[in-house]
């Protein structure tokens, strides 16, 4: 098969996802798609997550910068923000900065930047219900999360749990089983959300598109 042959099915799988995005922002502030990415690239950072965590992942905190705090009552997941020095993350990175496009073309949401990093939550680990655009600096606009874990069973617990944000008695909650290849992408400032505890090792990708927020003598700083 030629370059060109293998490209195309590729490009229009991946423009349906875009759309199916773009649409369900507009309509409802959030997106669920199994099989968000092509697969191979799905299984190629679920490998490189499993092997790096042991090395290369450290305790995740809370805030930025001098509110930076490590807390594992709140969080007890281990990241590894992703460069872009491997293939595979570089190739996670184009397709984040291809949807970004798409998103500011449809939605002319001024996406500026992205950021992501992978998360390791190791057996009983959770994430407390959290908003994740900071207080104050609202510029984190828009959360993507990947899921990497095969074969994972909804008796394996670790649901990501979206909140709508009018309902206080948690009606309407969406769960969302980490399976490998599912994402999910919602508003930054308006679903709170939170991470329950497996009984399995769980992967994903976390990450966050912002706007620029940069202003006279103060340079908006990546992370
Ligand atoms: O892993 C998930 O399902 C969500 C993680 C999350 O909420 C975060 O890292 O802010
Ligand atoms: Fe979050």
């Amino acid at each position: 098969m030629s370059i060109a042959e293998k490209l195309v099915p590729e490009q229009s799988y991946t423009n349906v996802t875009y759309r199916k995005i773009a649409d369900d922002l507009r309509q409802q502030g959030y997106s669920i798609n199994q099989h968000s990415i092509p697969f191979d690239l799905a299984q190629s950072l679920a490998l490189y997550a499993q092997q790096m965590s042991n090395k290369q992942f450290h305790k995740a905190g809370i805030g930025r910068e001098s509110n930076f705090t490590q807390n594992k009552a709140v969080r007890g997941d281990e990241i590894c923000w992703i460069s872009g020095e491997s293939f595979v993350g570089q190739q996670w990175l184009d397709w984040c900065g291809n949807l970004q496009r798409y998103l500011n073309q449809q939605l002319f949401l001024g996406l500026f930047s992205f950021e992501s990093h992978f998360a390791h939550y190791p057996p009983g680990a959770f994430y407390h219900k959290h908003l994740d655009a900071f207080k104050g600096e609202k510029n984190r606009v828009l959360s993507l999360v990947l899921y990497l874990n095969e074969d994972w069973l909804a008796s394996d617990g670790g649901e990501l749990v979206l909140y709508p944000e009018e309902s206080s008695d948690n009606t309407n909650a969406t769960s969302v089983l980490p399976m490998l290849g599912t994402s999910v992408i919602f508003l930054s400032e308006e679903f709170p959300h939170e991470v329950l505890p497996a009984t399995r090792d769980r992967f994903s990708i976390a990450g966050w598109f912002r706007i620029n927020t940069s202003h006279e003598n103060c340079v908006d700083p990546p992370r």
